[in-house]
């Protein structure tokens, strides 16, 4: 079997805690996880599990204290200066917020065509990408003449997208790519994400709360807990005959459209509550 495109071994992440002689937090105690070529992996857990920490260091923004973070075979865990703006290019982000991570001064075509002119390419050529950038997330070839405040969420992240489609990467970090937008943008997003995946073979870290919207996109999920990996493995597997306490509770506290699977998850937690009462 051909080895991972990203492969995160034993990582800590640790950040100093001011105050004298205060030990540092340890955020991060010991992460195991890996992304093939072409393949998403969905990171879950609740607020504060280290989901956004593990994507944060896979982008060198975030320290490796311990353990390492591999890409195409290369270690990356300490990189800095050309040898991290070089993998830069492989490694690409969708953050969550399409209201503040666009320049707003900025034309759509401008934030386009910046990385690949700070990537040594010329003006001309850049420009000439665009437009195929802007049809690739199905939006009109008159948007680069735009501002991004001329644009509703759903499609500021589309800009975004292509931002990140810009560098051809092999692999995007989305750190709650649609967890911004109301429902409806959200699935569509989703779509364009899956379509994205089809035409060009990139890898999503797939970063989320929602365990709905991870199993929607996810060929695997690693379910995290405090810092720790809790479970991981094939998305259907894991959402539907979870292994691990923490994530049948998860599982419980997402809400799931299908109502007969409502029903039936009400009837689940009844009875883990009687269980649990008279234990
Ligand atoms: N720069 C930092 N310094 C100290 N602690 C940090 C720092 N960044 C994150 N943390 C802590 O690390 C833990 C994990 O945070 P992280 O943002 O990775 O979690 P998360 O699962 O992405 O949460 P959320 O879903 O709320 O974004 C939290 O307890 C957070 O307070």
């Amino acid at each position: 079997m051909s080895a991972p495109l990203l492969q995160v071994s034993n990582l800590v992440t640790e950040y100093p805690v001011k105050g004298w002689r205060k030990p540092p937090v340890r955020v991060l105690k010991g992460i195991n996880l890996d992304v093939k070529a072409g393949e998403t992996v969905g990171l879950v857990g609740e607020s504060g599990s280290g989901k956004t920490t593990i994507g944060r260091a896979v982008l060198g923004l975030a320290p490796v204290s311990e353990g390492s973070i591999t890409f195409n075979g290369q270690d990356i865990s300490h990189l800095s200066g050309a040898a991290r703006r070089q993998v830069s290019r492989d490694i690409q982000v969708v953050f969550q917020d399409p209201y503040t991570s666009l320049n707003p001064a900025m034309t759509i075509a401008d934030i386009l065509s910046e990385p690949l002119i700070v990537q040594g390419k010329g003006k001309a050529e850049a420009r000439a990408k665009v437009a195929g950038l802007l049809e690739r997330v199905h939006l009109p070839a008159d948007a680069g003449t735009r501002l991004p405040r001329e644009f509703s969420g759903g499609q500021r992240q589309r800009v975004a997208i292509a931002r990140a489609l810009a560098m051809e990467p092999k692999l995007i970090v989305c750190d709650e790519p649609v967890s911004a937008l109301d429902l409806s943008t959200q699935a569509r997003v989703l779509d364009l994400f899956l379509e994205i995946q089809e035409q060009t073979g990139v890898a999503y870290l797939f970063i989320s709360h929602d365990l709905a919207v991870v199993r929607h996109l996810s060929h695997r999920v690693c379910v995290l807990y405090r810092g720790e990996v809790m479970e991981m493995g094939d998305a259907a597997e894991v959402t539907e005959n979870p292994k691990n306490d923490y994530t049948r509770r998860l599982l419980m506290a997402s809400p799931i459209a299908d109502p007969v699977r409502q029903r039936q998850r009400r009837q689940e937690r009844l009875a883990m509550a009687a269980t649990a009462s008279t234990a």
